[in-house]
């Protein structure tokens, strides 16, 4: 699929709510799953990887009726999942792949996990390493998927973790719930804790010690389904956030997203690149919740290392974007795990920028960027390398340029924003910018 992309002359304007945050609607799935009673997930994100989830634990003998956004999952508690009668197909999506590994690690049946050929590619020692410590068996194909879960009686442990990952924080937690006694899990760096929120909120103990970065989880709990409303997305919200920055003349309001402190890295960006963003937090029952208003802005060039990635890791496509504007030298390091997401980003965003006469090298942990205001465009025939972060920041980009632009295979984006263009076209008030 080709999507044409023209310049907005007057910029974006207007007021967007963005879909639900794919990190939690995939967690509300599993702990809904996982719990005693029925569970209802409001503001659902509805995309091809939350789906992946939603299929997997309907496979694993879970009764889930979704419509549109809203999701209602009649749990069957932490013991009470069926052995699959086919492999999981989970997609495109590591977040679900990871978590299930963890979860499915103990239980009483064995399982297998397959993705696509993105997926397939990707590192699963990271799980398989860390849960073995808790006597879990997973066999690997040459390190990847497909994966063989022997699923079998769990012992409690204290993990230090080899990479600052909240996937494989997940993982072990969930696999954590399933001991006989407690344990511990050490994180490098503190990352994304929507797991620990939720858990929390469906009834189960765990105890984040001062240093922000070692959890204690209590075992065997017995968790309760509840009601959980989404929150909006911030790593959705952050391609309009840049978008607005970026275009002259923007003014954008974004109201509930989510304002989690370990996913706002591009607010802090933002800030520092002397963005104009204001955000406004809103009364909210578990995670915390915002309206945002971002102006078009003059930005400055940033430096960002490896304390600063984990709460803008998805982002950082947009970070170079931003940088590309930026007069001066940006620098991105300490970012080697974007080699191993849906493609190898760091390669993806240096392909793709390039083609836009941005001055980017490639660096093995990360990049540096000379920005300009304006760009030499050698082509502006874009592609999203079937990654939908590359695409819709490649979308953004286009929308800078003063020729309309074409971005190849635009289907990518369904992976977590199918409404992405229609959203766009929402702020785009003279309706130009797309064809
Ligand atoms: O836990 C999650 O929901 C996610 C964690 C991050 O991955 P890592 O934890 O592997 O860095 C992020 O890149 C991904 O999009 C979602
Ligand atoms: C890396 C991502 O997702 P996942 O790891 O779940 O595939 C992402 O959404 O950018």
């Amino acid at each position: 699929m080709q999507t044409l992309i023209k310049r907005p002359q007057n910029g974006l304007h207007g007021r967007l709510t963005v879909p639900g945050d794919k990190s939690i609607s995939h967690r509300g799935l599993i702990f809904g799953a996982i719990s005693t009673g029925t569970t209802r997930l409001t503001n659902f994100l509805p995309a091809e990887d939350c789906l992946s989830t939603l299929t997997a634990l309907q496979q694993l003998g879970v009764k889930i009726d979704r419509h549109e956004t809203t999701v209602t999952v009649h749990g069957v508690g932490l013991h009470g999942l069926t052995a699959p009668t086919q492999p999981l197909d989970m997609g495109n999506a590591g977040t679900a792949t990871r978590l299930l590994a963890g979860l499915l690690a103990g239980q009483a049946f064995d399982s297998t996990l397959v993705g696509d050929d993105s997926l397939s590619q990707r590192p699963m020692q990271r799980v398989q390493q860390p849960l073995a410590q808790m006597g879990a068996k997973l066999d690997l194909t040459a390190g990847h998927l497909p994966m063989r879960i022997h699923g079998r009686a769990l012992q409690s442990a204290t993990i230090k973790m080899a990479v600052a990952s909240a996937q494989v924080k997940s993982a072990l937690i969930l696999a954590a719930l399933q001991a006989p006694t407690a344990s511990t899990i050490i994180e490098q760096l503190p990352t994304r804790d929507h797991t620990e929120r939720l858990l929390t909120a469906f009834g189960g103990q765990l105890n984040t010690a001062a240093d922000g970065r070692t959890i204690t989880v209590q075992p065997q709990p017995h968790l309760t389904g509840k009601t959980v409303t989404v929150p909006g997305d911030m790593s959705s919200a952050a391609f309009f956030m840049t978008a607005a920055s970026i275009v002259p003349g923007s003014q954008i309001t974004l109201p509930q997203v989510g304002l989690n402190p370990t996913r706002t890295g591009l607010l802090q960006v933002l800030q520092r690149m002397g963005g104009d963003v204001t955000v406004t937090p809103q009364a909210s029952v578990g995670e915390p919740l915002g309206t945002v208003t971002v102006k078009a802005a003059t930005l400055k060039p940033i430096d960002l290392g490896a304390d600063d990635i984990p709460a803008v890791i998805d982002e950082l496509p947009l970070v170079a974007l931003l940088a590309a504007t930026a007069t001066g030298v940006s620098h991105i390091t300490g970012a080697s795990e974007l080699r191993v997401k849906e493609t190898d980003r760091i390669a993806t965003i240096v392909a793709e920028l390039k083609k836009l006469g941005v001055q980017i090298t490639e660096q093995p942990d990360g990049f540096t960027i000379d920005g300009r205001p304006a760009w030499q465009v050698k082509t502006a025939t874009f592609d999203s390398h079937g990654d939908h972060r590359i695409g819709m920041m490649m979308a953004i980009a286009g929308l800078r340029l003063t020729q309309p632009t074409t971005l190849a295979h635009a289907e990518a984006i369904n992976i977590s924003y199918p409404g992405f263009f229609t959203d766009l076209q929402q702020l785009c008030p003279t309706k130009e910018a797309l064809a």
